[in-house]
């Protein structure tokens, strides 16, 4: 957020308020070679008139743990976080990114009352963004012009949506008829790559944190300057690919109210059969906090 000059004051908030502390002071030291900010160490009465809240805070996985498995601990930090926020008079929208992440932004929309439309889980931003690099990588394209997403958990059910994923404007299901680039059992090596790229770096550095941070950046800027962009976040979903009241990661477009509109894919029968595997996982997982 500092270094894309994405808002005027960015006030940090955690548990732990001395590391909140040095955390400002080694930002402001960056101030000088981005554009002036107001960031500071503060607390939740500094919400009241915040235009986002986004919310990472709480444990993360250690190595051979899922995102699932942090259900339980981080919906009780939920709880309190959000209500010391409402507390505050805070009427923004709310941008989540602690795992597992679905769940805790349907625990968001249910612990604030806010409307739907006011709470965005980072969702398969991230995942999506892995796989747009590696397609890039492999293709020998820039990234940005790799048109793909992945969908549903942003965990170990997601799936990537081959039927709808470009190289510019052309098909990657036309390269692998061709047999131009990688094949489809290749392509299927990638998207394991992708879903199991967090426990790949957790086992060597113990945390992800760039691509996030450049994910959730993403998200902010599409938000604070009204962007309306297509990310596939974390939504809760109203009869969309006939689920009801669950959040998972699609394809939406996102602007200065929050998510516009989910836009609805038109996934072969497989591809939404997995979806749906995917959103029957987080009911469940969802069911044991509820
Ligand atoms: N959605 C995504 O794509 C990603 C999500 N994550 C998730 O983000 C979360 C945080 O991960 P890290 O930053 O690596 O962990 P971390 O341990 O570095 O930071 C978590 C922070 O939360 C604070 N905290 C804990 N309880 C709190 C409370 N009740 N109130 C206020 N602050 C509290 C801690 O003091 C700590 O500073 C995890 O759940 C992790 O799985 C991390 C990377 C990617
Ligand atoms: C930790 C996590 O959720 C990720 O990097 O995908």
């Amino acid at each position: 957020v500092l270094n894309q000059g994405l808002a005027n004051e960015l006030v940090l908030i955690d548990i732990n308020k001395e590391k909140t502390i040095g955390d400002a002071m080694d930002l402001n030291h960056g101030i000088p070679f981005s554009s002036p900010m107001h960031i500071y160490a503060g607390d939740y009465s500094d919400c009241k008139d915040a235009d986002l809240i986004v919310i990472t805070a709480g444990a993360n996985q250690k190595p051979g743990e899922t995102r699932l498995d942090l259900v339980h601990k981080n919906a009780k930090i939920f709880k309190s976080i959000i209500s010391e926020i409402l507390k505050s008079g805070f009427d923004g929208l709310f941008l989540v990114a602690t795992n597992p992440v679905d769940i805790l932004s349907f625990l968001t929309i249910k612990y604030s009352a806010f409307p739907s439309y006011r709470v965005i889980g980072s969702g398969t931003v991230l995942d999506t963004a892995r796989l747009r690099y590696l397609l890039g990588d492999v293709y020998k394209v820039n990234s940005q012009n790799v048109h793909a997403y992945i969908i549903g958990e942003h965990g170990d059910t997601e799936l990537p949506v081959w039927s709808h994923a470009y190289i510019g404007t052309r098909p990657i299901s036309d390269y692998v008829k061709a047999g131009a680039g990688p094949t489809q059992d290749e392509l299927d090596r990638i998207f394991t790559n992708v879903r199991d790229a967090a426990y790949h770096i957790i086992n060597s550095k113990g945390a992800t944190y760039y691509g996030i941070a450049m994910g959730l950046a993403r998200i902010t800027r599409a938000i604070l300057r009204n962007e309306n962009s297509v990310l596939t976040v974390s939504t809760l979903l109203r009869g969309e690919y006939g689920l009801n009241d669950i959040c998972l990661g699609v394809p939406a477009i996102v602007n200065r109210s929050g998510i516009r509109e989910v836009i609805e894919l038109n996934l072969g029968e497989q591809e939404l059969q997995k979806l749906r595997y995917s959103a029957e996982i987080l009911t469940q997982q969802l069911n044991t906090v509820l």
